[in-house]
């Protein structure tokens, strides 16, 4: 059985005194829910939001990181480190990094890689921009992006990722593929899965979508039976919305 996880992706918002008051103000507002529920915080606020969340049922994500362990690389963070302060999940290839900071469906591999290494769980990020769905692309680029994230990684592993599925178009817009056409390309991926890992692989990974998810169309998107669960952007920033998400 799938456990959903709703994650809110603050992105580059948020001070130390935010993030905790966040927390202040969700902690106990979400305890009672079945969902899975994930933080994804800037780097700077992963050790404050650790200790304002011990004892609650809410799990740490960083946003990215490098794949090294350590090494000359200023202004990168590897997951020794995040490994350290406890961060259970991190984000990777979040299409923002793709398209700003030269991320590669190599680079994500490597990533998935180290990430399972140091028992930090990936969400994996994968989507089409608006060109590609235009020209009916979607299916075939956002599966050769999972099959490249997913080389050489071993079955035992696999059930500790979680993909999301965010087309490029929809995020921050306002526009949200259809609840439908989300599935549709979540079905997809997860036949991917089923050529690479089989059958059981296939019916236990968790699929998210992201793309403009709020608290007025977060039911519907979780009522489709391939969707695990949400990857929310702009919506995760204000606590209220966050326990309605999470709450669904
Ligand atoms: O990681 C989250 C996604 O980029 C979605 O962002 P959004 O909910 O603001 O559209």
């Amino acid at each position: 059985m799938r456990i959903p996880i709703i994650a809110g992706n603050w992105k580059m918002h948020k001070t130390i005194k935010e993030a905790v008051e966040f927390v202040e103000n969700i902690k106990d507002r979400v305890k009672g829910t079945d969902v899975e529920v994930v933080l994804c915080t800037p780097y700077t606020l992963l050790q404050s939001v650790k200790e304002a969340t011990k004892g609650t049922n809410i799990k740490i994500a960083a946003q990215n990181m490098h794949w090294e362990e350590n090494g000359a690389f200023t202004g990168e963070v590897s997951p020794l480190m995040l490994n350290e302060i406890g961060v259970d999940y991190c984000v990777i290839g979040h299409s923002e990094r793709r398209q700003y900071f030269n991320e590669t469906d190599e680079t994500v591999n490597k990533k998935v890689h180290t990430a399972l290494k140091y028992g930090i769980k990936p969400i994996i990020c994968v989507g089409e921009t608006l060109e590609q769905r235009e020209n009916g692309e979607t299916n075939t680029f956002v599966k050769s992006q999972v099959v490249k994230a997913f080389k050489d990684i071993e079955s035992k592993k696999v059930l500790d990722i979680v993909i999301a599925y965010e087309p490029i178009w929809a995020i921050g817009t306002g526009k949200t593929a259809t609840s439908e056409e989300a599935n549709e390309v979540i079905y997809q991926i997860r036949e991917v899965i089923k050529e690479l890992y089989g059958e059981d692989i296939y019916t236990e990974i968790r699929i998210q979508y992201g793309g403009s998810v709020k608290p007025n169309n977060i039911e519907e998107i979780m009522n489709q039976e391939d969707i695990d669960g949400a990857l929310v952007g702009g919506a995760s920033l204000k606590s209220d919305d966050f326990v309605e998400l999470v709450n669904f």
